[in-house]
Parts: C-alpha cells; sequence; structure tokens
C-alpha cells in the first residue's frame, strides 16, 4: 500500500529542491509502491507557486539563490491529499472484495474524474497536469486525466491499473494480465471522447496514434516518471521558471539512475533537452541521451516510435550537425512510412511539415550561402538521406484515407533537391528491394512490424532501405538501422 508515511514526513516543511528529490527518492525506493497522488500534489503545488502569474515577474527577475523554493507545509498537502482521497473513497463503493479492476470500475473512476471538471477552459493551456490543477481548479489537460485515474485506482487499491503512453495520446491496462484496455480521457480536438472502450483494433490501429500497438506501458515508477516528464517549468511562452526546471532535470536524473527511464525514451528525451540548455556535470551528455532514446525504441518498442529521432535531429539541427539531423529525420521518416494518415496524427504531421518546411530549407539556406567548407550539397550520403525522408512521407499517404501532401510541401521539395548537383545525385542508387514488400504489408493490411528489433542485443531491422549510397568509406557507427546496401560504383 502506497502513502504518506513519516520518513516523508520528516521532510516538511520542504524548502529546498533536494527536500523533493528526497520524498521522490524515499518514494521510488520504498518497499511499497510509490503513492501518485501524493507525488502529483507535490510537484503541482510547487510548479503552480514558481509558474502562477502571481510571482511571475519576481521569478524572471530575481536572481536564483541555489535550490530555494517557496516553503510547503505538510498540512497544505496533507488537505489536498485527504481531498483526493475521500473524492475517490465515496465515489466507489468499498465494500466489494479487491481483486483485479473491472471496465466498470476504471470507467467508474474516470467518470469521477470527468464528472468534477470544469464545464469548459482551455484544454492546451499549461500546468494542467497534475492531481493539485485537479483538486484546486477542477482542470486536467488529456494527460492529467488518464494519470489521474491511475491514481483513483491506486488509492482504491487496484494496483494492477497501470499508464499506457504513445506519443500524443494516453490510455490504461488492467486486468489479471494486464491485457486489458480502455480509454479514459479525450484526444485531440472536436472529437467525442471514447471512455471506456478498449483501444482501437480496426483502422484506427494503424495510426500512429496508437504507435502499432507499443504503447510505453508504465510501472508505478514509470508512472512516477510520466508525472515528471509532465511538469511544465514554463513561466510564459518566452521564459521558463529556472527553479521548477532543475527540479524537473534533478528528479529525472533520480529516476534515470534507478533504471526507470530505460523504456520510456520520450522521457529520455525530454532530459537530454534539459541537459541541452543546462548540462550537469559528470553525467550523461545530452547527445548520448538522445541516442539512448533510440536505442530504447528500438529495442523495446520495435522502432515504431518517431519522436526519439525527432529529438534527436532537433538537437543536431541546434547545433549545426546537419548531416547527421538529415539521418535522424530520415530515421524518422523510415518509422511513419509504414502507418496510415489519420485525423488523429495531426500532431506528427505538424513535427515533419516544420522539418520538411522549415528546417530543412533553412539549412539549404545556409549551405548553399557559398561559405560552408565541407557543405552537405557536397555529400551523396546527404541526397540520400534527405529522399529517404522524403520518401517516407510519401508512402506515408499512400493507402491513407487522408492525404499528407499538398501544393506547400512542393516548393521547398524542390528547392532543396535542386540544390545537389548531378555529379553528386549520380551517386546515389535508388534500391528498390525490400521496401515493396513493405508496400504490399502496408497495401493489403497485414500488420506490419517487419522492423523487428531484436531486444537488448541491439541486432537491427530486417528491411533495407529503399536508399542506398556508394560512399566509399561508409563508417559502420552510421546511425541509421538500416544497413543500405553500398554499392560502389
Ligand atoms: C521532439 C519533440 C517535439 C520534443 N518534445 C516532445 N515531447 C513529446 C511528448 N512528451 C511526452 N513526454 C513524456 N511522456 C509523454 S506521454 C505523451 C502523450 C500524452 F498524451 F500522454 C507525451 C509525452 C514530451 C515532449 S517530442
Amino acid at each position: 500500500m502506497a502513502g504518506f508515511r513519516d520518513l516523508d514526513k520528516v521532510l516538511f516543511p520542504i524548502k529546498s529542491i533536494n527536500n523533493v528529490v528526497q520524498l521522490f527518492r524515499n518514494q521510488l525506493e520504498s518497499p511499497s509502491e510509490p503513492d501518485l497522488a501524493l507525488l502529483s500534489i507535490v510537484a503541482g503545488v510547487i510548479e503552480n507557486s514558481l509558474t502562477s502569474r502571481s510571482n511571475a515577474a519576481l521569478q524572471v527577475c530575481e536572481p536564483v539563490e541555489q535550490n530555494n523554493l517557496p516553503i510547503l507545509e505538510i498540512k497544505t498537502v496533507e488537505i489536498l491529499y485527504d481531498k483526493f482521497r475521500s473524492i475517490m473513497l465515496n465515489a466507489v463503493d468499498q465494500n466489494k472484495a479487491k481483486g483485479f479492476a473491472t471496465r466498470d470500475l476504471v470507467k467508474k473512476v474516470s467518470d469521477v474524474i470527468w464528472n468534477s471538471l470544469t464545464r469548459s477552459y482551455y484544454k492546451d493551456r499549461a500546468h494542467l497536469q497534475s492531481l493539485y490543477s485537479f483538486l484546486s481548479g477542477n482542470k486536467l489537460d488529456c494527460f492529467g486525466v488518464a494519470f489521474a485515474v491511475v491514481a483513483g485506482c491506486q488509492c482504491l487499491g487496484y494496483n494492477d491499473v497501470h499508464l499506457a503512453l504513445s506519443e500524443d495520446h494516453a490510455w490504461v491496462i488492467f486486468g489479471e494480465n494486464g491485457t486489458e484496455t480502455a480509454e479514459v480521457t479525450w484526444h485531440g480536438k472536436g472529437n467525442e471522447d471514447k471512455r471506456g472502450q478498449e483501444i482501437g483494433k480496426g483502422v484506427s490501429a494503424r495510426s500512429w496514434l496508437y504507435v502499432n500497438n507499443k504503447p510505453v506501458i508504465c510501472t508505478r515508477h514509470m508512472e512516477v516518471a510520466a508525472l515528471v516528464s509532465a511538469i511544465n517549468p514554463s513561466l510564459n511562452s518566452t521564459h521558463d521558471a529556472y527553479e521548477v526546471a532543475l527540479l524537473q532535470q534533478e528528479l529525472l536524473w533520480l529516476l534515470y539512475e534507478l533504471g526507470h527511464l530505460k523504456k520510456y525514451p520520450m522521457a529520455i528525451g525530454n532530459l537530454g533537452d534539459l541537459e541541452e540548455i543546462a548540462a550537469t556535470e559528470g553525467k550523461v551528455p545530452c547527445k548520448d541521451l538522445f541516442q539512448e532514446a533510440v536505442t530504447s525504441a528500438r529495442s523495446y518498442y520495435s522502432n515504431q516510435h518517431v519522436y526519439p529521432y525527432t529529438y534527436q535531429g532537433g538537437y543536431f539541427y541546434r547545433n549545426k550537425m546537419y548531416e547527421e539531423a538529415f539521418e535522424s529525420w530520415a530515421n524518422a521518416s523510415d518509422v511513419i512510412r509504414l502507418y496510415n494518415y489519420s485525423r488523429d496524427d495531426e500532431e506528427i504531421y505538424k513535427e515533419f511539415l516544420e522539418i520538411a518546411n522549415e528546417l530543412i530549407p533553412h539549412i539549404m539556406k545556409i549551405e548553399s550561402s557559398g561559405f560552408s567548407a565541407n557543405t552537405i550539397l557536397k555529400k551523396p550520403k546527404c541526397f540520400a538521406d534527405l529522399l529517404r525522408f522524403y520518401d517516407g512521407i510519401c508512402q506515408w499517404e499512400e493507402g491513407s484515407a487522408t492525404p499528407v501532401l499538398h501544393i506547400g510541401w512542393a516548393k521547398p521539395l524542390v528547392l532543396t533537391i535542386s540544390k545537389f548537383d548531378a555529379d553528386v545525385r549520380a551517386q546515389v542508387n535508388i534500391v528498390c528491394d525490400k521496401s515493396e514488400e513493405d508496400k504490399l504489408l502496408k497495401k493489403n493490411g497485414t500488420y506490419f512490424n517487419n522492423n523487428n528489433y531484436e531486444k537488448e542485443n541491439g541486432s537491427t531491422a530486417v528491411s533495407d532501405s529503399v536508399v542506398s549510397t556508394n560512399v566509399k568509406n561508409h563508417s559502420d557507427k552510421d546511425n541509421s538501422p538500416f544497413h543500405p546496401s553500398i554499392e560502389a560504383l
């Protein structure tokens, strides 16, 4: 049974980031599982006290003393914690013998949360992810509702209910073998919620939103990682509250070192982003963290996730490592090519649109300004990776009910391709072998997951890339999971 125990209470009143880290460490290392409600309330109170408009001005101009937080009294936490427990215990009758959760129970808990929410509010606002937001303002975002359902079930003693996470949606798994699934929150704008239903087997299953049935299935400890990942340090559109970002970074390192991020690529990516901004002395460098996220997605999720490659590509782009960025983006495109684009996939559509129509054209502008010594415009591998990137988006569209490309994509594409001279382009061979099979797989709808990555030992995919290069001294450390058949001309 989780809970707010004496060894946690002695840490109060909490005055520093170190106190909060110690509380999370106590909970994560305790013989009983960590208490999601307690930790979400603590993180939420601190985040909101440091990012609310009332002291926003203060946070921006105030010099930061190391580790100082507004004092958090135990009473504040106890009142909120007891309020959450009483909402759950009153709403769900307890006389039933505990056992595994049922669909009715999960739906009931989801209804209790759902029906407590304010009628209408801006759902995409920041700081709506924690139980503090739920208990003090009756507002939650999409993720926050799913998290609150899992925390509520934990409160009621149903330890089989866990959070399932795709790259843009959240739901729950439950039951004796953890094989039951249920929608518990909404997704996107203007879509009817599907709460209570099991996760799509039909056409939605082929959309990126459900990551080809390879979601992150959380343990209790990974649910703590999800609430920490969801901490939002933003004060306004241009500034972050320094202490909130530092707290999130230290908690992610705690979870990383305890091994709870191994199967959670996005959390590793979040830590990489924070480390790129402010590296922590003596820790794994951010470049390696982004690679670890990629390796995790390949090892545990059959390389069906896109974000690890866009985290990595974004890092390379910001650090002017354009050849590497092209490779990461081409790898992202190799993931999306086997999905069908559906109306629920707007978030990843916007990601690819920004890469294709903003980031790549920006790189081409810089590289063709004539001042770059070893310009990518002379590198066949860069041209090959660009073709792989665009080809993946084209294949994503094939067989989808909704079109992806439109005339707005064509101009930047032509501009980009035309920057490579004929002699460079001639060194790239298009080898269409395995990908034909991919296309057939996708066409007749047999469920694709031919990019089988051996677990742990990191052996690579079975399918070859569509585009090969004849780069003579092809380095073995090539990051692409596909070993292009290298053809010397
Ligand atoms: C390369 C990027 C554009 C940078 N940030 C990205 N994020 C992707 C989403 N983020 C996440 N980080 C940790 N866990 C989760 S679970 C989830 C789906 C939601 F509905 F629950 C999203 C998400 C964090 C930020 S992808």
